[in-house]
């Protein structure tokens, strides 16, 4: 059986208060499952609310939605990973098309975090994804693995292999679009051969997500892809009883 992991992106929602109550539901429905994982990468603001819901549980973790390049300094407004780590965050987006796409991230700065993420001890998971025009240009596969090769970009291969990366295509974001299983598979087949020829055998344990649209009803289908380890959920991971369906599942 694979390992799965189930990541919930909340983006901009769940104020602290509104992050406890779905806290509470949902670790009190969850029992730990052996072969997954579930990250809550929440708004910053109310990681601390997620931090102690998961405190004594091994199989839930949190993470920040985003953090800044450099260590610290006046960089107004920003978050650095270490101030990420400090407050107890163990992974960080980064790349998602929303970074890239509404606010201009480019590959270079997502390189720039993957390597701060490091320096941290805060695992990067990379997001990578085609937008309309590219899938539709035949550009899918170039365009994801040059977001790939340049966000890891000299970072060493231990880092690489202990990294994650979710494939989210653009045009399947908060649209109700989701990939065909079909789809998911040819990406994450090409993302996985290019992780294995970057760095080598432990290129086939980084768990690569899929991301779009999922919900309960299109998530099997999903995760019974060869390469496909888990899923990055936004709007379905907002409602703690969808949540918990598509991580039972
Ligand atoms: O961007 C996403 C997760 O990071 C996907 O969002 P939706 O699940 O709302 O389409």
């Amino acid at each position: 059986m694979k390992s799965l992991v189930f990541a919930a992106n909340w983006k901009m929602n769940q104020a602290p208060a509104d992050a406890e109550a779905f806290m509470r539901t949902f670790t009190a429905q969850y029992a730990k499952q052996q072969d997954r994982r579930v990250l809550f990468f929440p708004p910053a603001v109310s990681l601390h609310v997620c931090m102690a819901a998961v405190r004594t549980r091994s199989d839930l973790e949190c993470g920040v939605q985003n953090i800044h390049w450099e260590d610290k300094g006046a960089f107004t407004g920003e978050t650095s990973a270490s101030l990420a780590r400090g407050a107890g965050a163990r992974h960080a987006l980064i790349g998602h098309s929303e970074r890239r796409h509404v606010f201009g991230e480019t590959d270079a700065e997502t390189n720039k975090k993957v390597a701060a993420a490091v320096r941290a001890g805060i695992t990067p998971m990379l997001c990578v994804g085609e937008k309309l025009e590219e899938r539709e240009a035949g550009k899918t596969l170039d365009v994801c693995l040059r977001q790939l090769r340049a966000g890891f970009e000299g970072i060493d291969a231990a880092h690489v292999a202990s990294a994650m990366v979710a494939y989210e295509p653009v045009w399947a974001i908060g649209t109700g679009k989701t990939a065909t299983p079909a789809d998911a598979a040819e990406v994450h087949a090409a993302l996985r051969a290019e992780l294995v020829r970057m760095v080598g055998e432990r290129g086939g344990a980084v768990p690569i997500l899929y991301g779009g649209s999922v919900n309960r009803s299109n998530v099997e289908a999903l995760i019974a892809v060869e390469d496909v380890d888990g899923v990055l959920v936004g709007g379905a991971s907002l409602d703690a009883e969808q949540w918990l369906a598509i991580v039972r599942s």
